[in-house]
């Protein structure tokens, strides 16, 4: 998260009293994260997190956000709840945004993950997967095919100011994902945004997943093509065959893939390379002034392309 608004202690304190949360003790905004604004909240009865909801997470959508983070963990993942206050209420308003608080998790994202880590992820991902078959809330994914040439086609002007080729690849690439994505695969609720930074460790065990605000109904086998290119790659962007193999071997211990969803891997993970590339290529463009905020890198993505762009088959990716 990031800080894009600020809170007035005054405004906040007034917020709290429809809370049974006892008095504000502190407020400290997160600069980690870049899409919404986020707090560390101390008050008498603990340590919580406030986020503040900002431009691409809908208010009409975070019903399903908090319901999808109610349901997982009452099926056993481990998620930020939602606070309610004394009417029951979830969502709140506050400095003219939607506004939540929620449980605070304890444990630390691990930058650098190794093979063992990306196993950890792996199934922790199928059991979010298996988790949220029975979740009865539907969102389409606002962010897959439909939406990244729209996305791109405002900035496309000022793609060489990333690298001097990113406008032939992503004008390339966009035909390619277009024409060939997959409509038939196993669906469900997916997180689509499992990075290491939304991932905790305890010790060498996950301790628990944050930030389901792209979480949406969408391939699941497009989640994992998301978390591939999230965890399996080096500083470098070069793939690392070992962690592949950990994170997929662990995700189909729990839930094995069809041979659809293999034959499908290698566009999904274009598609998921070309997802990100296109969000820090278009956020690099528009930090809002006075933000806390640190944007991430699209050149990273290009190289995860560039990769995939090169990958024949599913096999390449340790897939039989
Ligand atoms: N429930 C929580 N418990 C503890 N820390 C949290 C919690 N939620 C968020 N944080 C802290 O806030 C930071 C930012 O949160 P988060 O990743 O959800 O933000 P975001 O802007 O949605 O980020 P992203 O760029 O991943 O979309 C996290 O890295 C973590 O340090
Ligand atoms: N996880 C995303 C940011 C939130 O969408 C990225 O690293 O680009």
């Amino acid at each position: 998260m990031a800080v894009y608004t600020d809170v007035d202690d005054e405004e906040l304190i007034g917020f709290l009293r429809a809370y049974d949360l006892g008095a504000l003790l502190s407020c400290k905004g997160i600069a980690e994260g870049v899409e919404n604004s986020n707090f560390y909240l101390h008050v008498s009865a603990g340590s919580f997190i406030l986020t503040l909801y900002e431009k691409r997470v809908a208010e009409a959508d975070l019903p399903f956000f908090l319901g999808l983070m109610e349901h997982l963990s009452a099926r056993g993942v481990t998620c930020p709840q939602p606070v309610r206050d004394r009417a029951g209420r979830a969502l709140g308003r506050l400095a003219g945004r939607p506004a939540v608080i929620v449980t605070f998790l304890d444990g630390y994202s691990i930058h650098h993950p190794e093979a063992a880590h990306c196993a950890q992820l792996g199934a922790a991902l199928a059991r979010l997967h298996l988790a949220g078959a029975d979740f009865s809330m539907r969102r389409p994914n606002s962010l897959s095919v439909a939406a990244w040439r729209p996305l791109y086609a405002p900035c496309a002007a000022r793609a060489g100011e990333v690298a001097p080729d990113l406008g032939d690849i992503v004008a390339a690439e966009l035909d390619v994902l277009e024409r060939g994505w997959p409509r038939d695969l196993p669906e469900g609720v997916i997180h689509a945004d499992l990075f290491p930074d939304n991932v905790f460790f305890l010790g060498d065990q996950i301790s628990g997943l944050i930030d389901f605000y792209f979480a949406c109904t969408d391939a699941l086998a497009y989640d994992l093509a998301v978390c591939l290119n999230a965890w399996c790659f080096d500083a470098a962007g070069n793939f690392d065959a070992a962690k592949g193999a950990a994170m997929l071997g662990a995700y189909q211990s729990l839930r094995p893939l069809t041979a659809a969803e293999i034959e499908a891997f290698p566009l999904l993970a274009r598609g998921a390379a070309m997802r990100f590339l296109l969000t820090r290529f278009v956020d690099s463009l528009d930090v809002p002034a006075g933000a806390l905020v640190r944007p991430k890198d699209p050149r990273e993505y290009l190289a995860r392309l560039r990769f995939h762009r090169g990958i024949g088959a599913a096999r390449d990716y340790g897939l039989a």
